[in-house]
């Protein structure tokens, strides 16, 4: 097999995901690969509001249209930023095993309960507001390591939320001013694809792909992302959804935190099982 091209944003976390996946598919497939390194959209404008803009598709669209032109045979993406409606003519290839999917309490040093949280995601600020009531918000954008600066150093909040998977792929275990604190899946749900890196190619490639990613996610991301495509929403509304073993956690801010437990018919029929579940708890 001739290099693959990979089409992957320019973000630290982005090229260290990335990195993963040229790992992965040269020892799976023994096949070397090339990185197309694109800036997207939603990394030029680091200053806007993602909620006030809309943020559906805002980190993929380029890298999807280098696969519609050729460009790039595979894109490597953070599931989580993967819109529900998968463009007509590419498919998942699969994912990479799934990290940690929790989210991370990040505080000033001392802070015990924090009155401020800098997270422009409505998901962490309604699940916060339950575990801090009276906590008051702030818009935080930048990379990772910028939004860990605004906490240790700047004290433009007293702490943020973030994903235990990017840190972890940042190599991030500590920093200068902060303390971590991991909150469980009943405290925090995640966002739907949280902690899986998903890789993504043309429709009509996706069957020489069929054995090479992990299954165990694809199973699980399946029933996340069949919840999300059923209630039509963006990675921006106040939904989660995470699936670990057999059971479903989710938050949606009408129904507050639930959990379900999900059959192996469930899992052989996402879209029937969200629709379902999502009748039972009144949201369709
Ligand atoms: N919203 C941006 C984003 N997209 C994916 C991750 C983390 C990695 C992952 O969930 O796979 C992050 C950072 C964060 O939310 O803290």
């Amino acid at each position: 097999m001739t290099k693959l091209v990979l089409a992957t944003r320019k973000s630290p976390l982005a090229l260290a995901q990335a990195e993963l996946v040229a790992a992965h598919l040269r020892t799976a497939l023994g096949v070397e690969t090339e990185l197309l390194k694109i800036v997207t959209t939603g990394d030029k404008q680091a200053e806007w509001s993602l909620e006030q803009r809309g943020g559906k598709g805002l980190f993929t669209g380029e890298l999807e249209g280098a696969l519609f032109r050729g460009e790039a045979d595979v894109a490597v993406h953070s599931t989580k930023d993967l819109p529900g409606d998968m463009a007509e003519g590419l498919a998942i290839a699969g994912y990479l095993p799934r990290a940690d999917p929790r989210d991370v309490l990040v505080v000033r040093t001392g802070v015990r309960e924090p009155r401020t949280l800098a997270t422009g995601s409505p998901r962490r600020r309604l699940q916060s507001a339950q575990l801090f009531p009276g906590v008051a918000f702030t818009e935080i954008r930048g990379n990772v390591d910028t939004r860990l600066k605004k906490i240790g150093e700047l004290g433009v909040a007293d702490g943020t939320v973030l994903a235990a998977a990017g840190l972890a792929r940042l190599g991030i275990a500590s920093w200068p001013g902060v303390e971590f604190r991991p909150l469980r899946l009943d405290q925090m749900v995640p966002a739907v694809g949280q902690g899986a890196i998903g890789v993504q190619c043309r429709a009509t490639e996706a069957e020489g792909f069929a054995t090479v990613f992990d299954q165990t996610t694809a199973r699980a991301v399946a029933v996340e992302r069949a919840l999300q495509a059923a209630l039509g929403g963006g990675c921006h509304t106040a939904f989660a959804a995470h699936v670990g073993g057999d059971v479903l956690y989710l938050y949606h801010e009408q129904t507050g935190r639930r959990t379900v437990s999900l059959s192996a018919e469930d899992f052989a029929r996402p879209e029937s099982a969200a629709s379902r579940i999502l009748k039972e708890l009144g949201l369709l």
